[in-house]
């Protein structure tokens, strides 16, 4: 197992079936699979989830992440926390392709109590399907490490 083809998976407990669903889907594409949990449905803060999933992709040690919780909000805004992280909630498709190609996101976020399973793996499918474009779009990216200080 290569990080090149290893992707995190973490939640809180308002995620977990759709986690589990996501990890299924992206395992039967080849995907080497962190899942990194939780597995019990006992409420636990989206902070510590979105961090241990932030640390393993600013690491190297997985190439992309997917964080959910209720909103894929509070998870979202924890993993960017971490420096060298760009992760986008996604509630529909062309925003999952469109923050990999233009924003090189490495990590995605969604909500599960916003979108429905079959959605939220066309979501998967979008952004682990796209490539950053570079260009023009790499200065931006450049600016956004720039303000990580
Ligand atoms: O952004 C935060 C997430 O949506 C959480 O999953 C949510 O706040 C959890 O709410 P509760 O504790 O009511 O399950």
């Amino acid at each position: 197992m290569t990080a090149s083809n290893r992707i995190v998976l973490s939640s809180d407990h308002a995620a977990i079936p759709l986690r589990q669903a996501i990890a299924a889907h992206v395992a039967a594409q080849g995907w080497a699979v962190v899942d990194i949990g939780p597995t019990t449905p006992e409420s636990t803060p989206y902070p510590k989830h979105g961090e241990a999933a932030a640390r393993l992709v600013a690491s190297g040690d997985c190439r992309l992440g997917i964080i959910l919780c209720g909103t894929g909000q509070g998870i979202m805004m924890a993993a960017n926390k971490v420096k060298g992280i760009r992760c986008g909630v996604c509630a529909e498709t062309f925003s999952a392709r469109m923050i990999r190609q233009h924003n090189d996101a490495n990590m995605l976020s969604i909500g599960a109590r916003v979108v429905g399973e079959g959605l939220a793996l066309d979501i998967v499918d979008a952004f682990l399907s796209a490539g950053f474009e570079g260009g023009r779009h790499a200065t931006r990216v450049e600016m956004i490490g720039a303000l990580e200080g």
